[in-house]
């Protein structure tokens, strides 16, 4: 189990790991323009797998080739490490495609 972080550790992690995240509500999210909708949809895939085998799941909004990636840890209402971790991954898929 992990423990939600608090306001001040998030933003220090989020600025110092994790720059194109922002915290919002009870989760981080981060906007990714790609160059092609094919691309967005081979990072939406990618992330899938990950996902898949870290058994944590961003929520994924698509538009053309806009994706916004959001991650919190519904069991615990927050943000926890499991998130941060996600997103690092997140972020090194989309920086691969783009
Ligand atoms: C049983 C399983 O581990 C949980 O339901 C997982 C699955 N994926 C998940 N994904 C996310 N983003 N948050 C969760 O709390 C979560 N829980």
């Amino acid at each position: 189990m992990s423990e939600i972080l608090d306001e001040t550790e998030l933003r220090d992690k989020l600025t110092d790991d994790l720059p194109d995240w922002s915290a919002e509500g009870d989760g981080i999210t981060r906007v990714a323009e790609l160059p092609t909708f094919p691309d967005a949809i081979t990072v939406v895939a990618r992330v899938g797998v990950v996902a898949e085998e870290m058994d944590h799941h961003p929520d994924i909004d698509i538009r053309w080739r806009t994706l916004t990636f959001r991650c919190s840890t519904h069991s615990e209402g927050g943000v926890t490490s499991k998130d941060l971790d996600l997103a690092r991954q997140i972020d090194e898929i989309i920086a691969a495609e783009s």
